[in-house]
Formats: C-alpha cells, sequence, structure tokens
C-alpha cells in the first residue's frame, strides 16, 4: 500500500525545494510567500510506495484565501499518513504556530527545521531534543536548500506513519479545558478518539467550515454555545482569540526553552538593503533601473547576439565555427558590396527614394552609409519589392552582383570552418533525395520556416528566464511587491495584484492562477483580467522581431513593452475599480517580507530551464502544427479561375490571404491592416510565438515604424493565447466573466493601439481626420474614466500593514 506524506509548513518556508529535492521534480520556488497555489504528487527518490504531497503555504488551519483552503482541506478530508511539517528556523515563533494546530489533527507529525545554513550561520542555536519533547513528536534539522538531512527527515515520517501517533502535549487554560471535555462529549464522541480534539477546539472556536460538515442537531449547538460563552464571560475575549493568545503563551515558554539566540538588536545585511531598495523616493526609479536592464540584457545585448547566431547561423545560411574568420570575411564582403552592389546607380535610386519618402528606402540609406552590409542586407529583403513598387528598381544591380549568376562573391568558407545553418543542409538532402517541390516547400518554408523562426529567440528567452529568476530567488521581486503597493493603493488595487504578474512574465497560465493568493473576489477577477498584460514569455519574440527587424534593435523597444504592461495594468485598475462591478476597498496588504539569501546556481538555472523548456515542447508541437496549416493556407487558392495548389501561390489569392482580407480592415485604423499581420495576430490567439512564426513563414513584408510599434502593442495587450483563456475560465469559473475579461483586454488593445497609430501620424504626416476624430473621441473618455469620474461607493483605503521578520 502506498503511504502518503503530506509536506505542510508556512509560506516560503521551503516547502518546495525539499519536494523538489526529494521527489526530482521541477516545481516552481520563489522567495516569497504564496508561490504554491496547488497541491502537487510525486514519488519519494528510492521508495516507489511513498507519495509526497507539496501543499500551498498556510499559517494556520483557519484558512481565508482560496490557496489556503486547497491545503487545509487536504490535510482535513484526505488525511495523509503523515505530515512533514516544514518550519523556518529563522522564525521559530511564528511557524510554531500552525505546528500546535497541526499536532492535534491526529496524524503523526515529524517536524523538520529548515534553513539551518541560516540558523547557524547567525549564530543561533535550537535545542531539537527538548523541542521533540514538548512538542510530542519528532524533531529533524535540515536544509533543504543544501540537500543536508532531508533523507533523514523523510524516512523518519515514513517512520511515523508506520508506527507513529502523536499526541499534542499542550492543555489549555482550565476553564477552556473544561470546555472543550465537554464538546468532546456533546457533540464528537463517535468520531475517530485521534480527531476529537481537534474538532472539540474548532467547534470551540465556531469554524463554520466544521460546523457546516458536523451538522449538530440545534440543542446540542445550544448546550455548546452556552458553555463557551460562559468561558467569554470569564477570560473577557472572544473564544477564537482565547485559543491564539493561549497557544502564542505556549509556543513563547517553549522557545523560551529551546532556542538561543546571539544576534539580537543588530541590523541585518537584509534591513540594511531594504532601507535602500525600499526607500520611499528611491524604491521605483530603482525597479524601473532594475527592469530595463533585464530586459536590455536579454533583448538587446547578450540574448541579440545569441539569437542572431540561432536566426542567422542554424536556422539561416550557416556560421563560422568559434566566430573565427566572420570579420575577415565581412571586411570582404563590405569591399564586395562596396565595389559590385552599391554603386553609383544604387545609392543615387536609394537616395531619390528616400526624398519621396517611399518606405524602407531611409533604412536601406543609412546601411549604406554605415558600410553595413548584413543590415543592407535585411532592409534590401524587406523593403525591395516597396522600392520597386515606388519607381525605383534597384533588384537588377542586386541580383547582378549577388544572384547565382555572380563571379566573385566573397565565399565564407574560405575564412574559417564554415558549418552550413540546417534549412541549408535539409535543403541539399531534399534535393539529393529528389524530393516534390511541395514536399520541399513543405518542409523548408513550412516547418523550419515556422518552428525555426521560434526557436531561434530561444537564446534571449534564456537569458531573459535567467535574470528573472535571480530576481525571484533572492527576494527583490517580494519588495517590490510592497513599493508597487503604495502607488497601486492609491487606484484602488493591492500589491498582492503584482504577485501574479511578476509570475506572468514566464507564462500567463500560472500567473492567472496565483490570483488565488487575493481574498477579495473583486481584485481577484480584476487581477486575472489584466495579469496578461505583463510580456509573458511568448511574447518575448515578437517584440525582439520587431525591435531588430524595424527598429534596428533600439535600446528602448523591449523595455518599453514591460513598461506599456505594467501602465495598461495601472490604468485598467484605475477604470475598472470606478465602475460598480469592481468598487469597494482594496484589502489590506499583509505579506512577510522574506530575508535575501543568494540563490543557488542549481536553482536558477533549473526554473530557467523548466520555463524555457516548456516553451520548446511549444514549438515542437502546437507551433510545428500550426506552421503547417498556415503554409498550406498559403499554398492553396485560385489560380488562373482554378482552386488549386502551388508553391508560388500570390499571398492575395490563396486561402490564408482570403481570409486575411475578410478581417484585415477591422486592424486598418491601428495601422497594420494587411494581409500577413492580420493574419498573425489572429494566430496570435493559439499561441503568441505564433505571430513570429507566421513571419517566418510568410517573410517579412515592409511596415512602418509606426505601425509594426502599434501592432506589438496590440498583440502584447489583446487576449492571450487560448491556454490562457483556459486558465481565466477556470479562475474566473464563470462563462460570463470570462467572455467580459477577452472582450476588455481586446477594447483596451484596439483603443491603445488606435491612440499610438493615430497621433503617431500627425507626426510622420500620413493623416486620416476620421481615425484622428476616433483617436480624440478614445482619448477623452479614457481621460474622464481616469480624473473626472468618482469611484462609486469605494473610499481609498489608506491603512497599510507590513509585516516583517
Ligand atoms: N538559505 C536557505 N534558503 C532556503 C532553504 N530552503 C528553501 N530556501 C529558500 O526559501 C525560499 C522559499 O522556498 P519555497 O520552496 O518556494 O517555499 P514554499 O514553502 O514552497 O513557499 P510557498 O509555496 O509560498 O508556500 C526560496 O527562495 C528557497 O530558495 C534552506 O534550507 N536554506
Ligand atoms: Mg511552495
Amino acid at each position: 500500500m502506498n503511504l502518503r506524506i503530506a509536506l505542510a509548513g508556512n509560506p516560503n518556508s521551503g516547502k518546495t525545494t525539499l519536494f523538489n529535492a526529494l521527489t526530482g521534480s521541477n516545481q516552481f520556488v520563489g522567495n516569497w510567500p504564496g508561490v504554491t497555489v496547488e497541491k502537487k504528487e510525486g514519488k519519494l527518490k528510492k521508495h516507489n510506495d511513498v507519495v509526497i504531497t507539496d501543499l500551498p503555504g498556510i499559517y494556520s488551519l483557519s484558512p481565508y484565501t482560496l490557496e489556503e483552503v486547497v491545503a487545509r482541506n487536504y490535510l482535513i478530508t484526505e488525511r495523509p499518513d503523515a505530515i512533514l511539517n516544514i518550519i523556518d528556523g529563522t522564525n521559530l515563533e511564528r511557524n510554531l504556530y500552525l505546528t500546535t494546530q497541526l499536532t492535534e489533527l491526529g496524524i503523526p507529525v515529524v517536524v523538520a527545521i529548515n534553513m539551518m545554513d541560516v540558523v547557524k550561520k547567525n549564530g543561533d542555536r535550537i535545542n531539537t531534543e527538548e523541542l521533540s519533547h514538548e512538542l510530542g513528536c519528532k524533531v529533524v534539522e535540515i536544509s533543504a536548500l543544501k540537500g543536508t538531512g532531508i533523507m533523514e527527515a523523510a524516512e523518519a515520517a515514513i517512520d511515523a506513519a508506520k508506527n507513529g501517533k502523536t499526541v499534542p502535549m499542550h492543555t489549555f487554560s482550565g476553564t477552556v479545558e473544561h470546555a472543550l471535555a465537554h464538546i468532546e462529549e456533546a457533540a464528537v464522541h463517535n468520531m475517530p478518539e485521534e480527531q476529537q480534539r481537534w474538532y472539540a477546539v474548532k467547534i470551540f472556536e465556531r469554524d463554520d467550515k466544521v460546523l457546516e460538515q458536523i451538522q449538530l442537531d440545534q440543542a446540542v449547538l445550544d448546550h455548546i454555545e452556552a458553555d463557551i460563552k460562559a468561558v467569554e464571560d470569564e477570560l473577557d475575549d472572544d473564544a477564537e482569540s482565547i485559543i491564539t493568545n493561549e497557544r502564542y503563551v505556549y509556543i513563547g515558554q517553549i522557545i523560551k526553552g529551546c532556542y538561543r539566540k546571539r544576534s539580537a538588536g543588530r541590523l541585518s545585511t537584509s534591513d540594511k538593503i531594504d532601507k535602500v531598495v525600499t526607500n520611499r523616493f528611491a524604491a521605483l526609479p530603482i525597479f524601473a533601473a532594475v527592469m530595463f536592464l533585464v530586459y536590455y540584457i536579454a533583448v538587446s545585448t547578450v540574448g541579440t547576439f545569441a539569437t542572431d547566431w540561432a536566426n542567422d547561423g542554424v536556422f539561416g545560411d550557416g556560421w563560422h565555427l568559434f566566430g573565427i574568420g566572420t570579420s575577415a570575411y565581412e571586411d570582404a564582403v563590405t569591399d564586395y558590396a562596396a565595389e559590385n552592389v552599391w554603386t553609383d546607380e544604387m545609392i543615387s535610386a536609394v537616395d531619390a527614394a528616400a526624398g519621396m519618402g517611399v518606405i524602407g528606402a531611409e533604412e536601406i540609406q543609412s546601411a549604406i552609409a554605415d558600410e553595413d552590409f548584413g543590415a543592407f542586407d535585411g532592409a534590401y529583403g524587406s523593403y525591395a519589392d516597396a522600392l520597386a513598387e515606388g519607381g525605383y528598381d534597384i533588384s537588377e544591380i542586386y541580383e547582378a552582383a549577388l544572384g547565382e549568376e555572380a563571379e566573385g562573391v566573397p565565399d565564407p568558407s574560405e575564412y574559417g570552418v564554415w558549418v552550413p545553418g540546417i534549412p541549408v543542409l535539409v535543403e541539399k538532402g531534399l534535393e539529393a533525395a529528389n524530393c516534390p517541390e511541395w514536399l520541399n516547400g513543405l518542409i523548408l518554408d513550412g516547418i523550419i520556416g515556422g518552428v525555426g523562426a521560434v526557436l531561434g529567440f530561444v537564446p534571449q528567452m534564456l537569458v531573459l528566464f535567467i535574470l528573472l529568476a535571480f530576481l525571484e530567488s533572492c527576494g527583490y521581486m517580494a519588495r517590490i511587491a510592497f513599493v508597487l503597493d503604495r502607488i497601486f493603493r492609491k487606484f484602488g488595487l493591492s500589491g498582492k495584484s503584482f504577485i501574479p504578474m511578476l509570475i506572468g512574465t514566464g507564462c500567463g497560465v500560472p500567473g492567472i492562477m496565483a490570483s488565488r493568493t487575493i481574498e477579495n473576489e473583486r481584485d481577484r477577477r480584476m487581477t486575472i483580467m489584466t495579469t496578461t498584460f505583463i510580456p509573458c514569455g511568448a511574447k518575448l519574440p515578437i517584440i525582439a522581431l520587431i525591435a531588430s527587424a524595424l527598429f534596428g534593435g533600439a535600446w528602448w523597444v523591449a523595455p518599453s513593452a514591460y513598461f506599456i504592461g505594467i501602465a495598461a495594468i495601472i490604468i485598467s485598475g484605475i477604470m475598472l475599480k470606478k465602475t460598480k462591478m469592481f468598487a469597494g476597498d482594496p484589502a489590506p496588504f499583509v505579506m512577510e517580507l522574506p530575508a535575501y539569501h543568494w540563490p543557488t546556481v542549481g536553482n536558477v538555472l533549473r526554473s530557467m530551464w523548466e520555463r524555457a523548456w516548456s516553451f520548446i515542447k511549444k514549438a515542437g508541437t502546437i507551433i510545428l502544427l500550426s506552421s503547417i496549416v498556415i503554409w498550406a493556407g498559403s499554398c492553396f487558392g485560385t489560380m488562373d479561375g482554378a482552386f488549386t495548389f502551388s508553391t508560388e501561390m500570390e499571398l492575395e489569392n490563396s486561402v490564408l490571404g482570403m481570409i486575411g482580407s475578410a478581417l484585415c480592415w477591422i486592424f486598418s485604423p491601428l495601422g497594420f491592416g494587411n494581409i500577413k499581420a492580420t493574419v498573425a495576430t489572429v494566430m496570435g490567439l493559439v499561441a503568441k510565438e505564433e505571430v513570429v512564426g507566421v513571419f517566418g513563414v510568410l517573410d517579412f513584408e515592409g511596415m512602418t515604424r509606426l505601425a509594426a510599434y502599434s501592432f506589438l502593442v496590440f498583440n502584447l495587450l489583446c487576449a492571450p493565447c487560448f491556454a490562457a483563456i483556459g486558465a481565466i475560465k477556470r479562475e474566473m469559473n464563470s462563462a460570463k466573466w470570462t467572455w467580459f475579461a477577452i472582450g476588455y483586454q481586446c477594447v483596451f488593445a484596439y483603443a491603445i493601439s488606435l491612440m499610438i497609430y493615430q497621433f503617431g501620424s500627425i507626426f510622420t504626416g500620413d493623416l486620416n481626420v476620421i481615425g484622428l476624430i476616433a483617436a480624440i473621441a478614445v482619448l477623452a473618455g479614457m481621460m474622464y474614466m481616469l480624473f473626472i469620474k468618482r469611484y462609486s461607493e469605494a473610499k481609498k483605503l489608506t491603512k497599510r500593514v507590513k509585516v516583517t521578520k
């Protein structure tokens, strides 16, 4: 028979870290309370018959929030064979409160004092033997992070499950015990003996969930009520507080006997750091700078370098091994281009086109001026057609110098060891195998084009995920919840809404689930609706693609996406709070600030890999399938009046093109009413990476920068992917609310993009009067909601509670 061991303890005490170590799982760990919101099971290593359950953290067995209910229900209704109670050794007093309750459940308990590495470093001492004696259960010392003592702890729990019994050692004061005895006698005497005490205490506390569960007769209830009242009168307090107080008095006594603290009164390093990073004035600028750096490093520097290599090398023509020979080759190419490609004829055509304002001409012009062949080639690929349409055809010169017939073009393999890219290799293979043309197209354009375009962004994503994992596990992000609480609160939002956003930076699905830590139903709904405004990992490729293809990798594009996300949340928060649906005070924000600590390299890498791997898996499944569908959609269509298949199909005549052109009017006021952008946006509902996949398959077409930015913002803010919509549905638990959330997101995204494009057009000179009037109307509406409309019935809440260790 399987033994079931539950890991229970306060939030942020290290349960999930221990769970991962014991079972070899990869559950998310972060340095703030409320990371785990769902129970998770895993088999204990080397013990196939032992199942360990990781539970959300709880402070007591009286739950307030949804994830606490999950933990309590598991312990009470499923009754595991043993409880391994994880305690944060640096904060014994608060952690033992739950322990006193757990030992009353009648389930064997083993206490594992975690964070012993920190306790020892501080020079504090815990007498475990004495503690074990006082609590009536086995006590072991562990460090889940370092992995010390964890197997012993698990084995102690197995042992307890097999033949242990935990009898609570604590007795309340005489009058309370008297009442408890009465309750046991009157209400729960037919329950198993070891469970009676816990139920009696809960009935004494008038816990509505327990009273609902056991359904007592009115006569019995009245009798019990009289007993409770008598105690309350005698001790002059309400029943619940009496129990709580007596528990704390008891814990105080225990601690006196078995805990020696050395580091009293000193300001810890954590406090010193907090003085700076949570400083009233400096906190926000510091946060902005940190997030700016994170996105800048990931998208514009280290990450780009690797992504360029992946996109142009592995999924492109090829690359020089170890980069040896690259610069010599580039010099040779530049020399060659200066002589043969950038002829006077081409330069004057490009200059003339730029003078006429033809799209993309300026990009080509500046690439030539910089003598940057890579930039030139990219811009040529995107805009050559636009130039030709404007009457400045430069393709002849290009083809003559670089086409297949051209001679004397530098060969990269002469400058170093040249590793050909995957498409080149596959193409050769397909040619050798004499593949039919359609299969060629399917594999090269459909699969490698689509999936490769997405996978090429993995390096950037890895960099982003490493940086986020570091910030999350060292404890900085938990501070930001507080810092933002200061601002959020002014608008009736709680800092707690930040935690889901934080997780949503990886993926929106767990982000939406993290909203369970918010007690207040209205605030929770609002958080669910706005969490996906934060760019998730899958939106990163869209940001990176647009930043590099249209903005030449400009430094501000990627960070701006993150700040637009935050701004969207705040603006939505203010507007929604003013409606009847969401009015009301935000709940006071109580969260414990964990001490800073250095995360282990292993943990950071694991967290990064976990997120990246789910992305890669998605590329191999959903993205693969939809790339094939898109490729097929762009090859089937009408040609010469008949419906056929052809790899030469013009986009306008293809099935995809027809669908796109039927819908693209929707987006023309936003500046990107072309077929590709429309198809990309619609496919983004399947998975956000697909937006990039579509451009990979359909090849990037020239858009103005303004239109591209508007496109980017719309795709960042509009309805999330199907997976996230599913999560919204589960957490809202209502179809009506789900549709409302999706509708709101789309309308909001539309409004913002409309303003960006229409107001931007004033400066680029493509002003459209009707569009501008619409944008002004939207702006006026928003301004009214933001600044003029009053909060209905809600007052601003000024109370802010902060609990620190
Ligand atoms: N120094 C030290 N840190 C630890 C130890 N165990 C866990 N941590 C850190 O404590 C933080 C919280 O760990 P988690 O495992 O997420 O805690 P949890 O109990 O699952 O938290 P919730 O899911 O919020 O209830 C993380 O930053 C861990 O790296 C330990 O033994 N020593
Ligand atoms: Mg956890």
